[in-house]
């Protein structure tokens, strides 16, 4: 590159003095991560198989009995509740289930958050929308969102079935008294986290679509 350095990337300039050995040490770090993050996808669903069995039929006999789904998160669990809350409701093949994410709203969030506290932009939407039957479903890799732990809480008072997805063994979740099942991943890292829960989010999906699918009736 001639003059002025990499405009767009101007933390990569180093790249330019030294290229091979950063892209050596980018490539060997991005393949540990790679190897990191299967492992733990991988143990996570083995580990919690029984327990997403147990999850998805509690959530799949809640869908057939009416209930509509919720889910939530902060950050990079919000992105991953809302693409949970996708899958269910519209997937690219298999039954279209009701289900809508609490994260995708601006107004409402930066609403209760301005006026309220951060710690009830779920929990209020619960109220507004959920009604016993329904199932709320909070990812947090920390396990220790205060926001998430008060919108299970909500969830239980009104009569929800509750599911929680985290990291770091569980954080808080793993002995919340409001969760009826806690996937929880040993995962110690925030991204390598996320990473697992969204395989573990997309088990959840796919074992909700086989409890219908065994129910259908053979024509
Ligand atoms: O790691 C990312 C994005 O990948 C962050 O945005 C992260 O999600 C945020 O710090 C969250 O607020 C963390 O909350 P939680 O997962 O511990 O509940």
């Amino acid at each position: 590159m001639t003059g002025g350095g990499n405009f767009l990337y101007p933390f990569l300039d180093a790249e330019e003095t030294d290229g091979s050995a950063l892209s050596a040490d980018l490539a060997a770090s991005a393949e540990a991560k790679a190897t990191e993050s299967l492992e733990l996808r991988r143990t996570s669903i083995a580990g919690l198989a029984a327990e997403l069995d147990r999850a998805a039929a509690a959530m799949a006999a809640a869908f057939r009995a009416g209930g509509r789904l919720f889910t939530f998160g902060n950050g990079g669990s919000a992105t991953d509740a809302a693409g949970q809350a996708a899958l269910f409701a519209s997937p690219a093949s298999g039954r279209p289930l009701p289900a809508r994410s609490l994260v995708a709203d601006t107004a409402v969030l930066t609403a209760l958050a301005n006026d309220v506290g951060v710690e009830v932009i779920f929990s209020r939407q619960l109220i507004a929308h959920a009604r016993a039957g329904d199932i709320a479903l909070g990812l947090s890799t920390s396990g220790g969102s205060v926001n998430v732990l008060q919108a299970f809480a909500e969830g239980r008072r009104r009569g929800l079935l509750t599911v929680g997805l985290a990291g770091y063994r569980g954080g808080a979740m793993a002995t919340c008294p409001d969760l009826d099942h806690c996937l929880a991943v040993e995962g110690q890292s925030v991204h390598r986290t996320q990473e697992a829960q969204s395989a573990l989010a997309h088990a959840l999906w796919q074992r909700v679509q086989r409890e219908f699918q065994q129910l259908e009736v053979p024509a």
